[in-house]
């Protein structure tokens, strides 16, 4: 569940006046999302989607995310836009939390992952990628391998049998992805996702309507995003790994940028990075998140499955 703040509905309906949006028609909390509080407006004018951040988000970012936002919405990619207030200001305060409205997404995530859709999400990267490159201010990634070890110094004391021996397995593995790791000048950068799962992306039917939640979105190597997506998509039961699924994938994603020799050659390696960022995020929270806390978990074995993938098959697809 994503609702970690209440919202009143006169509250609302005084904050709504500040946009030139209708007036408010309803609004429901959305349960799925972790990160922050999202709410389905339904106002005269249309639906709109109102987030508020939570404590996890560094407000000083924000502008940055939502300026890169409107940017890619700007140039042709079907993503949130947020909504200029009447007096021009996207970023507001609603209930002690910095909040923002952004255009509502028709399509869901979808269920089953075919190498068709794979290769529409390996489009819309590389549409993404390229829309990203007149977007200039940087944003560095936190969660590079900078990011990974002070990650995983925060995990090592805490948890049962199973997350020891997980923390011993992942030392090695994390020094020796940190020391193959690509150096800043070696691969293209630009602004890239970095959370492209496929929770974040909607389908309506056959075809891919929209990329949503660019909270984690950075400044880095773009084939690293395609990293990111080849471990998001491309394995069956969180551990099958699905070469058909990546070879369209990376078919889709080159019809429209082409990888260089360097970034193919890279990509193994950025798939064992990809798997050990969100093996080790997710290792937190289940090291941090208190029992009986609201949000679920998600489970750190699937991507040491990856990872394991990656080391032992050193070839992408
Ligand atoms: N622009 C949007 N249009 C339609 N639905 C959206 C939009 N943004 C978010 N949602 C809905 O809210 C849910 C949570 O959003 P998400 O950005 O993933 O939250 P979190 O960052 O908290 O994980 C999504 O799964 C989707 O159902
Ligand atoms: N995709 C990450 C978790 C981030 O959650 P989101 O709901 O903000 O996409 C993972 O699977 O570990």
């Amino acid at each position: 569940m994503a609702v970690y703040t209440e919202l009143d509905e006169e509250v609302l309906r005084d904050f709504l006046s500040l946009y030139a949006i209708g007036d408010l028609h309803s609004f429901v909390g959305i349960a799925e999302g972790v990160e922050n509080s999202n709410f389905l407006l339904k106002t005269t004018q249309g639906r709109f989607i109102l987030t508020l951040f939570e404590k996890r988000m560094n407000p000083q970012e924000l502008p940055w995310f939502l300026g890169l936002m409107g940017h890619l919405a700007q140039h042709d990619i079907a993503c949130p836009q947020p909504v200029m207030a009447r007096d021009g200001r996207v970023l507001r305060q609603l209930a002690g939390k910095p909040a923002v409205i952004v255009s509502f997404l028709e399509g869901h995530a979808r269920e089953e992952i075919t190498p068709a859709a794979c290769a529409q999400v390996g489009q819309a990267l590389a549409r993404l990628h390229k829309a990203g490159q007149s977007y200039e201010a940087e944003r560095p990634n936190a969660l590079g391998p900078q990011g990974w070890q002070s990650v995983f110094a925060s995990c090592t004391d805490g948890g049962d049998e199973a997350v020891a021996a997980l923390i011993t397995e992942t030392k090695e593995a994390l020094a020796a992805a940190i020391k193959a790791w690509p150096e800043a000048n070696d691969l293209p950068r630009g602004q890239i996702h970095a959370d492209l799962f496929v929770d974040n992306v909607f389908f309506e039917g056959e075809t891919l309507s929209g990329i949503i939640d660019f909270y984690f979105a950075c400044t880095d190597f773009l084939a690293y995003d395609l990293a990111i997506c080849v471990n998001a998509w491309c394995f069956k039961a969180e551990q099958d790994y699905q070469p058909d699924r990546a070879a369209a994938l990376l078919q889709g994603y080159e019809q429209i940028r082409s990888l260089s020799d360097a970034e193919r050659a890279a990509l193994p390696v950025l798939c064992q990075g990809a798997a050990l960022r969100f093996l080790l995020t997710r290792l937190y929270d289940w090291v941090h998140t208190p029992a009986g806390a609201l949000v679920t978990r998600k489970d750190p074995w699937a991507y040491q499955r990856r990872l394991n993938h990656f080391q032992k098959v050193p070839h992408v697809p």
